[in-house]
């Protein structure tokens, strides 16, 4: 089990032993993994070592060939693209999924949450790529999931639409308290964010820190980067 997760917390997933093998290629092998609601976690890797894969085990979309999840609920999950039905309304893709008695006042409430409670009946045709994913957000948090998965939501923005979108992150994980998991390739991005950072190696956990206690910024990105494999930054 991870050496620095907080003990005696409350646990959004618990993961032991898993195994995800697409046939006879083993990607993730043994991986052990706690988050805690309320807890943000990062995870970073090289593209290729497994991220997607262990988020999507964790998010129940793959079966797993060996291990245990245990999560009290179900998991929601923001990907890179919105991925809203362009025929339905922003309200009505926000509450797919929920009884109809309420629904549009949960979604008009979630939409609120994400800067959006004056677009409920618009189309998601109409949105720009921020505003869309701040709508795949409000579709996630209406679930009040105990587990948030995050799979490079903020990837395809403009740099400034993914500052804000951090700051809206932050604030709507800080009133929520799910437990988070983002996969991320912006080390920047994991420092902001995450209480947390799980750096991803061949399907393994091959390190983990957390941000709040590095003495140095600096010296603390230089070595996520060398972790990361990337040239030269050990000595930056
Ligand atoms: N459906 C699939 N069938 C076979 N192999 C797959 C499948 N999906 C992923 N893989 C392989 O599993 C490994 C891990 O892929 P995964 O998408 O989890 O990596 P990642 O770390 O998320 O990469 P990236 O950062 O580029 O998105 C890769 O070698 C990939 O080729």
């Amino acid at each position: 089990m991870s050496a620095l997760h907080v003990p005696n917390a409350d646990p959004a997933v618990t993961v032991t032993g898993l195994r995800r093998a697409y046939g006879r290629r083993v990607v993730i092998d043994a991986l052990d993994l706690r988050i805690e609601r309320g807890e943000f976690v990062a995870l970073l890797g090289e593209s290729g070592c497994g991220k997607t894969t262990l988020l999507r085990a964790l998010a129940g979309l793959d079966p797993i060939q060996a291990g245990r999840i245990d999560a009290p609920g179900k998991p929601a999950v923001v990907f890179q693209e919105p991925r809203l039905l362009p025929w339905d309304s922003l309200w009505r893709n926000v509450s797919l999924g929920l009884p109809e008695h309420g629904a549009r006042e949960a979604a008009a409430a979630a939409l609120a949450e994400v800067g959006l409670g004056n677009r409920l009946d618009d189309w998601p045709r109409t949105l720009s790529g921020g505003q869309a994913q701040r709508v795949a957000l409000a579709r996630a948090l209406v679930q009040e999931p105990e587990l948030l998965l995050l799979d490079e939501p903020f990837a395809a923005l403009d740099a400034l639409t993914r500052i804000r979108m951090h700051g809206l992150v932050k604030e709507l994980v800080a009133r929520h308290r799910p437990g988070v998991l983002l996969v991320t390739h912006d080390v920047e991005e994991a420092i902001r964010l995450a209480d947390r950072i799980l750096v991803m190696r061949d399907g393994a956990i091959a390190a983990e820190h957390l941000p709040e206690t590095a003495a140095d910024p600096q010296r603390f990105r230089a070595l996520l980067l060398a972790e990361l494999g990337v040239q030269g930054s050990a000595a930056a």
